[in-house]
C-alpha cells in the first residue's frame, strides 16, 4: 500500500518538531515536507503533501489553511485561537472543496480528550465548576484552547441539564482574580518554568469535591493523536472539532 505523503508546517516548533520525528518514523506514512516560518506553501503542492499537520501560531493557521484547502491537501491542526468567526470562514472555504477534510484538535493527547468528556459528564451534578490550566512560560495564548473547550463543553451540559448558575458571592475583586469567564464557567491560567500542559477541573458539590486531573509531561504525549487524525482525515471530508470524534468513546 503506497504511504500516505504528509507535511508538517512549524517544524521547527515545540510540537512541530516532535512531530516531524513521528511522521518520519511512522511506516503508513512519507514526510515530503517540513515547513518553518517564511518557506513557500507552494512546496506542499510540488512535493504532493496528502496531509498538513498545522502547528504554527494563530496569526498564521488561518492563512496556512486557506492555502490546503484551495488545493485539495486535508490538515490535522493543532494549533490554537479559534473562534466561532473563524469556524464559520474554514467552513465556508471548505464548502468550495467538498472533498477536503480538516480536523482541529485542541487537544491531541487521549488522556486530556478524556478529561474534557469527563468533565461534561460529571458537570450537571455538581454546584461548582472550575478550569485550572498551567503550562510552560513560552505558550503565547491564555487560557488554554483545550481549557476553553474544556469549559464550552461543562457550559453546554449544564445548560442541558437546566443547572442553575454558580453560586459565587465575590462582591469585590481584583482584575482576574476570578479567571476568564468562558461561557459562566472560571477558567485559570498559571504559567510555571519546569511544567508543559497540564488541567484541573474541580467540582463541588454540598459536602463533597470532585477534581480531574491530566498532565501531559512531554510532547510525546501528542503523537498518537496526530498520526491517528492523518490517518482519518483523508477519509474524513469537512470540518471535524475535537479528537473525540475519531475515537470510539461510546
Ligand atoms: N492541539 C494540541 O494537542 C497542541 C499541543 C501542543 C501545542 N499546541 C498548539 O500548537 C501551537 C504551536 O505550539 P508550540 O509550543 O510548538 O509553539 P512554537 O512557538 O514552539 O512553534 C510554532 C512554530 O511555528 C512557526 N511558524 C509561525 N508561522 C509559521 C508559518 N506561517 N509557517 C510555518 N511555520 C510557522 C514558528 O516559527 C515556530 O517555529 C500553539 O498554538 C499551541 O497552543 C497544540
Ligand atoms: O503547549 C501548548 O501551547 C499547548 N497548547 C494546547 C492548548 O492551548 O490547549 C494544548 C496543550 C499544549
Amino acid at each position: 500500500m503506497s504511504k500516505l505523503r504528509v507535511a508538517v508546517l512549524g517544524a521547527k516548533g515545540r510540537i512541530g518538531s516532535e512531530a516531524v520525528r513521528a511522521v518520519e518514523a511512522a511506516d503508513d506514512m512519507e514526510l515530503v515536507a517540513a515547513l518553518g516560518r517564511g518557506d513557500k506553501l507552494e512546496t506542499l503542492v510540488d512535493t504532493g503533501a496528502q496531509v498538513a499537520v498545522e502547528l504554527t501560531t494563530p496569526a498564521s493557521v488561518m492563512g496556512n489553511l486557506d492555502f490546503c484547502v484551495r488545493h485539495g491537501i486535508h490538515a490535522v491542526v493543532g494549533t490554537t485561537g479559534w473562534t466561532d468567526e473563524r469556524l464559520a470562514h474554514l467552513r465556508t472555504s471548505l464548502a468550495a472543496s467538498p472533498e477536503t477534510g480538516v480536523l482541529i484538535a485542541p487537544n491531541f493527547s487521549i488522556g486530556a480528550v478524556l478529561t474534557m468528556k469527563f468533565a461534561a459528564q460529571a458537570a450537571r451534578w455538581f454546584e461548582s465548576v472550575e478550569v485550572v490550566e498551567l503550562h510552560h512560560p513560552n505558550k503565547a495564548d491564555a487560557p488554554s484552547g483545550t481549557a476553553t473547550r474544556t469549559a464550552q463543553l461543562i457550559a453546554e451540559a449544564r445548560a442541558e441539564a437546566g443547572c442553575a448558575p454558580q453560586p459565587d458571592a465575590t462582591v469585590t475583586a481584583l482584575d482576574g482574580a476570578r479567571g476568564a469567564d468562558v461561557d459562566g464557567v472560571p477558567v485559570h491560567a498559571v504559567r510555571l518554568r519546569g511544567l508543559l500542559a497540564h488541567q484541573e477541573v474541580l467540582l463541588g458539590g454540598e459536602g463533597e469535591t470532585l477534581t480531574i486531573r491530566h498532565d501531559s509531561l512531554h510532547h510525546s504525549s501528542f503523537m498518537p493523536g496526530i498520526l491517528l487524525g492523518v490517518r482519518r482525515v483523508v477519509d474524513t471530508p469537512g470540518l471535524t472539532f475535537g479528537l473525540e470524534n475519531y475515537l470510539d468513546l461510546g
